[in-house]
């Protein structure tokens, strides 16, 4: 029988935005004292001697949690304890916690109802692996045993926090057991002994009692206003659990969005924009060129103006998502959204155990970043990227072929170029100012700022791509033939057809023509060089002159300035200092645009094979590449700033962080069977790119915190702002802009039924191949990071952590080639955490696989860190999966499902606000992050599929089933 509460109108939890919640009608109520974005009030629940309705049948029990809001006489339920089996004083593990924003005050009334839950698991969707003949349990849903309620106020001002209130039948007569709750304070020093706590559940007793004190490390409450601006729609759940020598210990797990996930995506096409524009500028200005060639150019350029107008339209439609911080798992398909990454959240875990510091583990879930729209019949980045070298490479008369590392070398030149000359431009109009002034000092510092950049700029072209491809632009002009054309098949270093496929760094088929003047260039290069070698001299010789000393000097100090020009200056008696630079710097100017000239034309003649070459599908391989980069940085970025935020206060942090780098560590649960293989492509490639990524800590001059992206395709740099304050704070090289780089890692174990497939009857190499990869890539991490850190923090290091062990472990395990090998990814995980990384758990969606994972993660770090009852340890990991029962869900649930059926959502990706906030109370965060992504609080998977499962990925009985996804 299942038995409905009388008289209450069952409603969604009603969000006010926080200026009206005090000013409801003609009501003023009492605020509930608060600490900046920390809960309202958080309580825990322990129920004792209730009575069972029948006789020798063990209780079950569950307390659900309703709100009578003071201005209103409705109730609204709110959130539900997990169900303890078997006993009548049952202590629940799961909290109550009320979040900064909700209406909460302390005229407002809780209602604690009682529920004896009959079968926990027939919400679990029966699927063919059931035999047929077998119905659904007759005995479902749970029957009414007592209610008792209070106000808030009454809680919060009672002895020590706590009260026990009587539980009474429907009837409000008959007392059927006590409830007793208890506030909790997160960060509070543990007072009382939490005595005779066992594991078995008839034993069970509650600590009760807490003292108060933050911990200021792991509050950071300074940072929280920046923390906000880019964490949004938290979901809170408390939780506590016994440690192995009888405490509690408290746990608050918390999952957030971030509005990076679309910020960061709109920064960097816009970025892309301006890239592809200046690009697409010079190839129309490459001058004349032979008609084969210039056809080819109008090619490009009908084509790379599309890409250009696409990229323009994918931001005009992101725009439009103003204020959005959530792209769902049913959304991975849609081609406006491509750029944005899947079901982005910060995973986080609050530990206040007894006699431990407390702790934060964080870790950053997301889909695993994929070309989803553009699909994967062809295979992701990884075979693509591959694929496409070999064939340009191969193509014979038509191209030149330039390495992809020439290729980037010409874009790093050409940026180089571009920032060069405006600047050089500036420093030598700033030297003549200094030269009308009279000022020697300020001609000084800037001739000094001067002959820095230009040496730069000299230096960026010491190159032989620039020389080599100003002979293949001279062989690409009208006139220009070539005598031998180039091709692959004429070099030394051609392989035969047969021969396996040559390296990628295979000789470019750069052309050689005996016609060319090679020393041209040389010429028109030097003279930079000499001009700058002219002011200088003039300058020395100005100022000494100036200073009166006697003596002309030889003027050749540098031995390279010409002697006719320094002459002509020291003979005048009374010097205009700037008619006498004037030239010079016109001539440095001079020939500054000539160098810039010749090779800013030559080097975008090289992009133009690699863009020639297969067009269309080369731009859309370099699209793919955005977009897949595009999802991995808005990740990592959201990650880096929760990473500072949180360790901003560890000077071993921050010194790791501007002498070694950041580790990035990447979990990855995908398949290497059917569409996930090329899904591990594109993230294996997207993952790999972040390497060109450095970040950069600027002070915040206004109220907009937001990150800023600058650079260009190879090579990005973030700005990440933080407020005057915590700026002055770092260490000197952060403050002065030195680049802060990461060192990013992927390691990826197939768990599921296809990655039993792929074992069987597939291949699982490209696993195999990016694990053994990536595990050199975090030795190499390590190598750097036991150098550059000083030696008495190594030294502490190594006594707490045997990293050494924990690696020579991975590689073991990586070269074992065992199926389904999840102790990789365990390993791989407390590496990077105890090198002070920054987590990524991924999977196709980030909501099943990933949730699995990201909840055993937790429950393992209290099990090794904060000594967890061992006992407790499938009870904490169910606690955190777990989702109400039938019974607690809201009226606008489907109870056949569990999928909602009323709030439809208000746009096709994004969750409606209000949803949102009904559903932040119910039970663990991650099967929130489900109905988040498909509105349905059940776990993707069906029974054979956990079959095929490691045994501490499957969900409980009652979590998972069919859903539509
Ligand atoms: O979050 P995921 O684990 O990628 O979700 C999978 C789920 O694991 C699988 O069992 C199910 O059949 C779906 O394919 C889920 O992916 P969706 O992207 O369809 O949510």
């Amino acid at each position: 029988m299942e038995i409905k509460e009388e008289g209450a109108s069952e409603e969604g939890q009603h969000f006010l935005p926080t200026p009206q919640a005090n000013d409801t009608g003609d009501f003023q109520f009492t605020s509930i004292q608060k600490t900046p974005n920390e809960p309202q009030l958080e309580f825990i629940l322990a129920c004792k001697d209730l009575v069972a309705p029948v006789r020798d049948r063990k209780l079950n029990t569950l307390v659900q949690i309703s709100v009578i809001h003071p201005a209103e006489q409705g109730l609204t339920r709110y959130s539900s304890t997990e169900i303890v089996e078997g006993t009548r004083d049952p202590l629940f593990l799961t909290g109550v916690t009320f979040p900064s924003e909700y209406p909460i005050y302390e005229e407002t009334k809780i209602k604690l109802t009682v529920y004896d839950v009959k079968d926990k698991s027939h919400d679990t969707v029966r699927t063919s692996v059931l035999p047929e003949h077998k119905d659904p349990l007759p005995e479902v849903g749970r029957s009414f045993l007592g209610y008792a309620s209070f106000k808030v106020g009454e809680l919060l001002k009672s002895k020590e926090q706590l009260l026990a209130l009587s539980l009474r039948t429907s009837d409000g007569g008959k007392v059927v057991g006590t409830i007793e709750v208890s506030v909790v304070k997160m960060g509070e020093i543990e007072d009382g002994e939490a005595d005779h706590i066992t594991t078995d559940v008839q034993g069970q007793k509650c600590a009760l009692v807490c003292e108060c004190t933050a911990p200021e490390s792991v509050n950071g409450k300074d940072n929280l206003p920046f923390l906000n601006a880019v964490l949004k729609n938290p979901v809170c759940k408390l939780y506590r659990f016994p440690t192995s020598d009888n405490k509690w210990m408290r746990i608050r797990e918390q999952m957030s969005e971030s509005i990076l996930s679309f910020h960061i995506p709109k920064e960097l096409i816009s970025l892309h924009i301006k890239e592809d524009l200046c690009r697409n500028q010079e190839l129309k200005e490459l001058g004349e060129l032979s008609p084969h060639w210039d056809n080819l150019r109008k090619n490009v350029l009908t084509h790379c103006d599309q890409m250009v107008n696409m990229y323009q339209d994918i931001l005009t439609e992101l725009s439009k998502e103003t204020g959005s911080s959530f792209k769902s798992s049913s959304s991975k398909g849609e081609k406006t959204l491509e750029f944005v990454p899947v079901n982005l959240h910060l995973q986080r875990m609050h530990v206040h155990s007894p006699h431990l510091k407390d702790a934060l583990y964080d870790v950053i879930t997301v889909g695993a970043p994929a070309a989803h729209f553009q699909g994967f019949k062809n295979g992701g980045l990884r075979k693509l990227l591959h694929r496409f070298e070999m064939e340009r490479r191969n193509t014979g008369y038509q191209f030149i072929y330039y390495s992809p590392e020439n290729t980037a070398k010409a874009k790093e030149v050409l940026s180089n170029i571009n920032q060069l000359q405006p600047l050089i431009a500036t420093h030598a109009d700033l030297l003549l100012n200094s030269a009308s002034q009279h000022s020697p000092d300020s001609l000084k510092n800037s001739l000094k700022m001067l002959s820095e950049k230009t040496e730069l700029f000299v230096h960026a072209f010491k190159d032989q791509l620039v020389r080599s491809a100003l002979l293949a632009l001279y062989t690409a002009r009208p006139g220009g033939v070539l005598k031998k054309p180039p091709s692959p098949k004429n070099s030394t270093e051609e392989s035969c057809p047969q021969d396996p496929p040559p390296p990628m760094r295979r000789q470019d088929s750069i052309p050689h023509h005996s016609d060319y003047d090679e020393e041209e260039w040389d010429r028109v290069w030097a003279n930079v060089g000499k001009s700058l070698n002219c002011i200088i001299a003039t300058v020395d010789k100005l100022i000494e002159r100036d200073g009166g000393s006697e003596g002309g000097g030889d003027g050749s100090k540098d031995g390279e300035e010409d002697p006719s020009l320094v002459d002509s200056i020291i003979t005048h008696p009374r010097e205009d200092w700037y008619e006498q630079l004037y030239p010079l710097i016109l001539t440095l100017k001079d020939c500054m645009g000539e160098v810039v000239n010749r090779a800013k034309q030559s080097l975008t003649f090289v992009l133009l094979q690699e863009l020639a070459y297969s067009l269309p599908q080369c731009l859309m391989l370099t699209l793919r590449r955005d977009i897949v980069f595009s999802q991995a940085l808005a990740g990592l970025v959201c990650g880096f700033i929760i990473k500072l935020h949180s360790s901003l206060h560890d000077p071993g942090f921050l010194q790791q962080l501007h002498t070694v780098g950041l580790i990035v560590q990447y979990e990855g649960l995908l398949s290497t069977y059917s569409d996930e293989i090329g899904m591990l492509e594109d993230m294996a490639v997207g993952i790999s790119d972040l390497k060109k990524v450095a970040f950069k800590i600027i002070e915040a001059k206004s109220n907009d915190v937001l990150p800023v992206i600058t650079g260009r395709r190879e090579h990005y740099v973030v700005e990440v702002k933080l407020p005057a304050r915590m700026f002055e704070a770092l260490p000197l090289q952060i403050k002065e802009g030195q680049l802060l780089h990461v060192y990013p890692v992927l390691f990826n174990v197939g768990i599921n039924e296809q990655q039993t497939l792929a074992e069987r009857f597939g291949d699982v190499s490209l696993q195999e191949s990016i694990n053994q990869e990536n595990f050199e890539l975090l030795k190499e991490y390590y190598t750097i990071f036991m150098e550059k850190m000083p030696p008495d923090y190594i030294s502490h290091f190594q006594e707490q952590n045997d990293l050494k062990g924990l690696l020579e472990n991975l590689h073991q395990n990586i070269q074992a080639k065992k199926r389904k090998n999840v102790e990789i990814m365990w390993l791989a995980a407390t590496i990077c955490r105890k090198l002070n990384g920054i987590r990524f758990t991924c999977c196709k969606s980030a909501k099943d696989r990933t949730s699995m994972s990201v909840t055993l993660e937790q429950c393992s770090i209290l099990r090794d860190e904060h000594q967890l009852h061992k006992d407790f340890f499938i009870r904490a990991l169910d606690c955190m999966r777990s989702r109400q029962t039938q019974g607690a869900l809201s009226e606008s649930d489907d109870p056949e499902t569990g999928c909602l059926t009323d709030n439809k959502p208000t746009s096709r990706h994004f969750y409606p606000v209000a949803l949102l906030l009904v559903s932040s109370h119910l039970e663990g965060c991650r099967i929130e992050n489900v109905l988040k992504n498909i509105k349905c609080r059940k776990y993707a998977f069906n029974m054979l599929q956990l079959l095929a499962f490691p045994k501490y990925y499957r969900p409980p009985e009652g979590t998972y089933g069919k859903a539509d996804t």
